[in-house]
This record gives structure tokens, sequence and C-alpha cells, in this order.
């Protein structure tokens, strides 16, 4: 006899966390009990009268049934729903599982009783008509593919004709819900003007499929298409983390396009673009976890080799390893280390007398600036700022330490040429400020990557990782590249870096072939966004319009590629007449919107009443304009609570969120509110003070990248708001 499977639908998972509390311990018991014995008499399956055969009910409660699919050959056994005994019945009534004839994969459709979905008011039988028929009573068919095409991309039998039908993308959107994800993907691509021929290459069948047995449920199930909404379950421990968390479906389901990236080997280096809401983090951790599985198998308990998983900032890391806890098990999050690039570099170089690292924002740094520059006499054509922009993007990246190196540097991407005379005068400052530096106990962050890799060369460092996984690969710098080259040996699997050079928000751009990192072949691209709605999305996407943005290596990278399937309402943006204004209308809305929201399930199925304004986040430039609005809130009875700088947010704590647009990367919220959106506001004042015009544009696409960053946080809604003069960015 073959063995069982068990498995769980993503839609049951959904039904689940839709059941009162008290109602999913039970449930619980009783998945618990399927999974150790499907066919345990305890479990009282009662056959169905349902279009779909293979449905059967199993009793929960008195109240509650599960409806379970089983097939009649094999030993397959799948939960895809559970409800009030008459609301289960009436979705076992409606669904229908199947086969599909040439993708294999496991489908979930609307049953043939049902009425089928209307593309267009001229329907006038019940019973689907034929492409021939359908198309005839159309002159634009949105689509002009083959009955066949359509079939390698996953569209059921069913529901050829109607797309055959369709003349516009509101109704392909209207047919959304009835069509499974990777043929609505496929054809959304297609809506968009994607050649028909790169849509087969990503989602499509080879045009001679092998044959499929409509009938082995055990094998559809193996099929990347199915796994991104079933689930086989092979421990008791994965159940229960799945049931702990219901709709963190990206523990669970995988798009094709990501499992593809996490499991496997790759032979070197990997870089993984993606627009914002793409799962690039979500990959990352996916990878971490599938290293750490092989690291347990393969190595000697005594081998403690790791895997490294280092990000930009410190809230970030603590996102991560937050979420690794809730992906993992101990043994595995054992062999991953979570940790920010800066506490890394700071940690590699720490000893016993060494200097102590020194960082940007720091006061004591830009006294001993302002001490050195005052030190030595400076060329009247060049502003200060000139000077600190050299010593930031040419001395420190390239670790000048002479005159003579200083030299010989490249001042590729400075818009200011300087002839060997001017550089000559330039540099009693940048000596003067290592010596200031140097007699204080203190060291650049840059120099201190330099003296990590110049460790590892003399082979004094002892912390070598297996595998290294950077998340927001954007904002890390050439010499921070480097030093991550050096810390895992060059070959299979050694690095996966994800980033999107369109969320860049702090650094310069850096080409991986530059710091020795070859991914030649190894490039790839996420391009479906979980996150936000499509309306959103291309709000969005629309601030960095027209800007150059690089892939991270030598390339350009663009946004025209990636899409979301989620629909919404165009995001508003609201102007005011004064910063009051701004607040009263800001105050009405949070309180009503938390309002509106009672009685909602939040969306990652918290049930906790005073959760519900952690779903909202109000975000502004800086802190100093943050203040203000916390101020203005309370004054209008609004409850805030600011994101900490170095800790998770705890969701269970009441209070608006508040954030500055730089710590709100990574994160999202249902709801999010740009405020203060104004000329002279964004893009900051700070920015435009360079008379270097490279200098100069560079961090002027760092301030679109903000908002862009910002407004890609929004799960369902955003709101942006100004006040006085709006900020030009908003002028499209
Ligand atoms: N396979 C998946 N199934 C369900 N949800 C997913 C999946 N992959 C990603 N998501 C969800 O999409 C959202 C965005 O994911 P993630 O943060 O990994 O994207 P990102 O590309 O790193 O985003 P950003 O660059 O904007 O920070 C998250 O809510 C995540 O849980």
């Amino acid at each position: 006899m073959s063995e069982i499977t068990v498995a769980l639908s993503q839609e049951f998972l959904e039904a689940y966390a839709r059941i009162p509390r008290r109602k999913q311990g039970k449930v619980m018991a009783m998945v618990t009990k399927f999974r150790e014995n499907p066919r345990s008499p305890g479990l009282n399956y009662e056959t169905l009268a349902t279009p779909d055969p293979n449905l059967r009910s199993i009793r929960v409660d008195d109240e509650y049934r599960a409806i379970v699919l089983k097939p009649k050959h094999g030993n397959v056994y799948v939960l895809m729903w559970v409800d009030k005994h008459d609301d289960a019945y009436t979705w076992a009534s409606r669904h229908q599982i199947d086969i599909h004839p040439q993708t294999g994969s496991l489908q979930i459709l609307a049953s043939s009783t049902e009425q089928s979905p209307e593309p267009t008011t001229q329907k006038t039988s019940e019973a689907t008509p034929s492409s021939e028929e359908v198309a005839a009573t159309k002159s634009q068919p949105l689509f002009s593919i083959r009955d066949r095409e359509l079939l390698r991309l996953g569209v059921p039998e069913s529901m050829v004709a109607w797309i055959n039908a369709l003349t516009n993308e509101a109704e392909l959107r209207a047919l959304a819900s009835n069509l499974p994800e990777e043929a609505l993907e496929a054809l959304t691509f297609l809506s968009q003007g994607e050649p028909l021929d790169v849509v087969l290459e990503t989602y499509g069948v080879p045009d001679q499929p092998q044959a499929i047995d409509r009938e082995d449920f055990a094998a559809a199930l193996k099929r990347p298409d199915s796994q991104r909404r079933f689930r086989v379950v092979e421990e008791e421990r994965e159940l229960e983390r799945m049931l702990q968390a219901p709709l963190a479906h990206w523990r669970v389901f995988l798009h094709p396009s990501q499992r593809r990236l996490v499991e496997r080997d790759w032979n070197g280096a990997v870089r993984v673009l993606g627009g914002a809401g793409t799962g690039k983090t979500v990959v990352a951790m996916h990878r971490a976890r599938w290293l750490a599985r092989r690291l347990i198998e393969q190595l000697d308990s005594r081998d403690d080799r790791r895997v490294l998983m280092t990000t930009f900032t410190r809230n970030l890391a603590t996102d991560i390893e937050q979420h690794l806890h809730q992906l993992c098990d101990t043994d595995e999050l054992a062999r991953i280390e979570v940790i920010n690039i800066d506490r890394l570099v700071s940690r590699l170089v720490r000893q016993p007398g060494a200097p102590r690292l020194i960082y940007d924002s720091q006061k004591a740094y830009r006294d001993i600036w302002d001490l050195a520059l005052q030190m030595c006499p400076m060329d009247p054509d060049l502003p200060a700022s000139f000077y600190w922009e050299e010593w930031k993007q040419v001395v420190l990246p390239q670790h000048v330490l002479t005159r003579q190196d200083y030299f010989r540097a490249s001042r590729t991407g400075r818009g200011v040429a300087l002839n060997r005379r001017q550089r000559a005068a330039l540099w009693p400052v940048f000596e003067e400020m290592r010596s200031q530096l140097s007699h204080a106990r203190l060291r650049p962050f840059e120099d201190g990557v330099f003296e990590a890799i110049a460790m590892d060369e003399r082979g004094e460092l002892k912390s070598r990782f297996a595998h290294i996984i950077v998340d927001e690969a954007q904002d890390f710098g050439t010499e921070t590249l480097s030093l991550l080259r050096h810390l895992v040996p060059e070959g299979e699997n050694d690095l996966f870096i994800v980033g999107d050079g369109h969320q860049r928000i702090y650094g310069r751009r850096a080409a991986l072939s530059r710091c020795g990192i070859n991914i030649r072949g190894r490039g790839k691209k996420l391009r479906i966004n979980y996150r936000t709605t499509e309306q959103t999305r291309r709000f969005a996407v629309a601030l960095l319009e027209g800007q150059e943005i690089d892939d991270l290596d030598e390339g350009s990278d663009g946004q025209d590629d990636y899409l979301s399937l989620l629909q919404g309402q165009a995001p508003e943006v609201t102007h005011y007449a004064d910063f009051d204004a701004e607040m009263d209308a800001l105050a009405l809305r949070l309180k009503s919107l938390i309002t509106d929201h009672e009685g909602k399930a939040p969306h990652d199925g918290r049930e906790h009443q005073e959760s519900r304004s952690a779903d909202c986040c109000v975000t502004a430039r800086t802190q100093r304009l943050l203040d203000q609005v916390a101020n203005a809130l309370a004054a209008r009875g609004v409850t805030t609570r600011p994101l900490s700088r170095n800790e998770a947010d705890d969701p269970e704590q009441p209070g608006i969120r508040l954030a500055t647009l730089h710590r709100v990367k990574g994160l999202e919220f249902r709801v999010m509110y740009i405020v203060c959106v104004n000329d002279g506001v964004v893009p900051a004042k700070s920015a435009s003070r360079t008379e270097d015009p490279v200098e100069r544009k560079n961090r002027d696409i760092n301030e679109r990248a903000l908002l862009h960053v910002a407004a890609t946080r929004a799960i369902e809604r955003l709101f942006i708001t100004s006040s006085g003069k709006p900020s030009g960015f908003l002028i499209q």
C-alpha cells in the first residue's frame, strides 16, 4: 500500500483563521488526530452530495465541520475548508478540485454547477459557450491566444472560452477570484503587454508536456504551482507552527519563482532583484533556513560553521531575527547568525586597545571634522561640503592613506574634476582628519571595514561563515561588500544577495563585480508584489520615473516588469493650507479608521481590539517633524506609539505607529499616512546643499527613493498629505 499523504490548503488556513479562537482549539485537536491517522474512525467522515465526488466532511464538534479531499485512488487526504456545518457544506457544493490536464497542478475551481463568471453583459445561456460563440460577439478581444497556449499557462479548461471573450483588463480583474494564481499572473502580464513567448517561458509548461495522470493527486501535490496553495504536512511541529499563524502564508507557500531561488545549489554568488514587496526578504529567510538545514545534515556536530544573514540597519536585523524564529526550528536557528553590517564589523575589529569605530551620525565625528577644516588652508573655490563629500566618497571607500594614494585614487562618480595641484591642496585636510581621529583613538567605520579585511588576509579572523545572505544589499558600500566576499570561501552557495536599487536610501551605488563578487548567469528577479495594491505600486513607481537606477552590478534595472495582483483604491494626495489643518484632518481620519475597523479581522489574524491601531503608521521626513505630529495628534485625542529605533514593534501595544521615512524601511502597515510632504521638507534641504552636480543628483534620487519606500509600505491604503507649498515630488 502506498504511503499516506496528508496536506492542507491555503484556503483551509484562511478559514481556520476566521473561526472564533475558542473553536480553533477543537479544530487543532481534530487536525492533529487527522495528521496522525486520516483514516481514524473517530473522524466521522461523511460523504457529500456535491459536484466533486472526492469531497467529504469530517466532524470537529456539534457545530463545525471540516471539508476534506479524499480522492478515490491513492492515499491522499487534503484539508480544504473548515466552517459551521451548513457553511462548510455550502463551500463544498461550490468547489471542485481538479488536476490541470496540461500543467498537472492541483487547482481549486468553482464547481461546474456554480454560475460561470460573467465577463460581459452578452451572456445569454447558463451553459459555457464555445470559444467561437463568444468570440463572435466581440470585436476586440483582450488576448489573441490559442486555446492550447492558454492551457499551457494553467487556465482551467472550463475557463478558456471566458478568457477568449475578455475585452479589457477590468473584465480580467472581475474574473480574478475564479482563476488559479498562476493563470491570473500569466494573463495579467500578457494584458500589460508582455510578449506571449516570454510569458510562456516563465509560466507555461513545454509545448509537448508529459502525460498528466489526472487521478494521481499525490504527484499533483508535488508540482510547484500546487505548492503555492497546498502543503504536505511532514511533522507535528510544522503543523503547529502553521496553525499558530494561519495567515502568515509566506512561511508555508512559496511562489514557484521564489522556491526556485531557495531550494537548490548555486554554483557561486546569486543576486536577486525585485521591486518593493516582491518577497526578497522572505526568499532570503527561506534560503537561510534551507542552507542551515543542509549544514545540520552535512556537518559533524563539532563543526560549528554557520549561515550569516546580514542587512543594513539594526532594526531590520531584529525584524529578520524575529521572523526566523517563526520559520525555523531550534537546530536551524542555532546555525544562523543575524547581525547588521555595522555591528558585524565592530565585532570583527574589536580588540583590546583598538580604536573605537565612529559613524557619520555621531556628533564627535563632525566636531573632529570641523577642527580639521579649521586647521588647514582651504581652496577658496571649493566649498566645505566638497571636502566632506571627497572624504566620504573617495578617501574613505578607497582607503586612501597617503598623498600619493590620493593622487592615484579614482574619482569616478564625482561631478567636479580635480587636477594634481588641486588634489595636493586638498590633501592636508584629510591628513589632518586622520591624525585627529587617531589622537582621539577613533576609527571611521570604513577604515574598520578595511582593517577587518586586512585581519582576514593575515588569517586573524575567527568568524568565517559557510554561507552569507545579504538583505537590502543596495545600501551596502563597495568596502562592506568586499569584506563579505572575504568572509566566505568562494564556491558553491557562497553568497546570496537580495536588494533593489530603487530603495537605496543610505549609500551610493556599488557594483558587485568591483567587490570581487561574480554573479554572471546567476542574476535573478522577482516580479510579483505581494504587499501593496497595484494602484499603490503604480503611484510609488511613478515617483522614480525617469531616474537611472542600477542593478547592484554594472547594469541598470527598471520597474515596469513587476506588478501586484491586489486591487484597491488609488492613493490619496491631499494638500492643506497649514499644519494645523493637516493635523485636524489626520486626527479625524485616524479616529474614524480605528472605529471602522472594529469587528474586522486585522490582516495577520490578531484578535485584540487594541492592536488595530498598530496596523496604521504615520510617517514623516524627520524626527523633529514627527515629534510635532505626535504632539498635534495627542492634542486631538489620538494615541500614538513611536517605533523604537532598535527594537521590533510589538503589535499588541496600542497606538498609531509613528516613524520617520527611514525607519519604515522593511516594514508594512495596513494603512500608511505620509505627512508633511512639503516643499523644503521632501527633499530635505540638506540634500541640495552641495556644489557637486553628481552628488546633488544622487541625493535627489535618495530622497525620491525614501518616498517610494514609504509609499510601498502600505498594504491597503495610502494617504499623502502636505501643507503650505507641496513637495515638488508630488507634482508629477
Ligand atoms: N510566497 C508568499 N506568500 C505569501 N506572502 C508572501 C510571499 N512572499 C512574500 N510575501 C509577503 O509579501 C510581503 C513582502 O515581502 P518581503 O518583505 O519579503 O518583500 P521585499 O521584497 O523584501 O520587500 P521590500 O523590498 O519592500 O522591503 C510580506 O508581507 C510577505 O509576507
